[in-house]
This record gives structure tokens, sequence and C-alpha cells, in this order.
């Protein structure tokens, strides 16, 4: 398995953010994404996960192997930590392992209704998410924002010790180091334009 990226170019309201950008991520692997606000991390993640059409060029990655997460957790506030989770495990076929509640340190949250929980609490949620539905290539979008250091280095460790060591391969939008030594890209030299302005494609507001 591998995530192949060639000479893709992405948009945001139909103006040009990204072109160009070509790159391989091989099985067990992860790759950083680096650039200022607003060059267009989360532009380029979405269209790579298939969320938004691209310009032009090409992704290829297995079918029905990509997942992306954002730091809009898309959790059900009126079910509890459990019951957010068993969701997501049924709709993607998959069995909610007893694990991902150590993991992601939720055990003591477990009946707790996800609106009443912290940012940060919540993220490790959102995270939890992708230990259960067990899709191989992810999209991750600032996958640590609200995170204290303690679960910052719990998320990684989860990334290292099972998503790779499993054979998954990550893209990660972040401007905190996980400490984990990772390969890095650079957008600036794949900007488009010198600042999208323009048009505003309100769907996603
Ligand atoms: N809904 C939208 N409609 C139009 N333009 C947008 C929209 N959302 C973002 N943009 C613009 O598209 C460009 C890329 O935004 P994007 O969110 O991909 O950047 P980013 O690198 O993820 O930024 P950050 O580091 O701040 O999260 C920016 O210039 C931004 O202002």
């Amino acid at each position: 398995m591998e995530l192949k990226v060639s000479d893709l170019s992405v948009a945001r309201g139909g103006v040009p953010v990204l072109s160009g950008v070509s790159f391989d991520v091989a099985e067990g692997q992860a790759l950083v994404l680096r650039g200022a606000n607003g060059i267009g991390k989360t532009t380029l993640l979405r269209t790579l996960a298939g969320l938004q059409p691209a310009l032009s060029g090409n992704v290829d990655f297995p079918e029905d192997t990509g997942a992306y997460a954002s730091h809009t957790d898309g959790i059900k506030t009126q079910l509890t930590v459990t019951e957010n989770l068993a969701f997501w495990a049924d709709v993607h076929g998959a069995d909610l392992p007893d694990r991902v509640f150590k993991t992601f340190d939720l055990e003591d949250l477990r009946t707790r209704l996800a609106g009443t929980l912290s940012a940060g609490q919540k993220r490790r949620v959102g995270l939890a998410r992708l230990g259960v539905i067990g899709r191989k290539v992810l999209f991750l979008d600032e996958p640590t924002v609200s995170l204290d250091a303690f679960s910052v280095k719990m998320f990684a460790s989860w990334l290292r010790d099972e998503h790779l060591a499993q054979g998954g391969i990550a893209v990660i939008a972040t401007h905190i180091d996980l400490g984990l030594d990772l390969p890095e890209l650079e957008l600036a030299p794949f900007r488009a334009a010198a600042d999208a302005g323009g048009g505003s494609d309100e769907a996603f507001l």
C-alpha cells in the first residue's frame, strides 16, 4: 500500500491555493505538512481525502482506506463517550476495542455526555475515533489542538506504535512537534497565489 500524490493543484472558493504538489508516502510512514497560516494545509488535506475535488493532478491510495479528521471533532454531544465510539464502530462495521479507552485516556469518561467534555477531552474522543474505525490512510488536520503535553505524547505513541507500526499511513498538518522525528514537506514553494482572497465556498464555513 502507498499514497501517491502527483502534480496536485488545490483551490478554496474557486481560487487556486497550492499547485504542483507531489509526494509519496509508503506503508508505515507519515508526512508532516508545514507552512504558514492560510497556505493551504487544510485545503490540501481535504482534497487528498476526497472531500473536495482537485483542480488537477492525481491522488492514489487503495479505495475505502482513507479517513480525514479535523479539529472540529464531529462528536455527537447528546451521546456518551462510549456511545459516540460505538456509533463510529458501527458505521465502519468494526468492533469497539476496549483498549481504545485506555489508549486515549478515556476510561474515566466512558459514561459522560460528550457535550460536557472539555475541549481537550473532546479532542481525545475525536482521535479515539481513528483508533476505532481502522482506516489505514489518515489525513489529520491539527490533531493535537487543545491537547496537553501528556495527551500529545499519548497520541504520538498511538500513531507510531499502533497506526504506523501496523502499516498505516498518515499525512499530518501540525504546528506542534509530535516528538516523532517525521519527514516534513514545506508547502511555501507550492503556493499558487500571494493570498487566495476572492471567493468563498460558504458550504464549508
Ligand atoms: N471557506 C473558504 N472560502 C474561501 N477561501 C477560504 C475558505 N477557507 C479558507 N480559505 C482561504 O484558503 C486559503 C487556504 O486556507 P487553509 O485553511 O487551507 O490554510 P491552512 O494552511 O490550513 O491554514 P491554518 O494553518 O491557519 O490552519 C487561505 O488563504 C484561506 O483564507
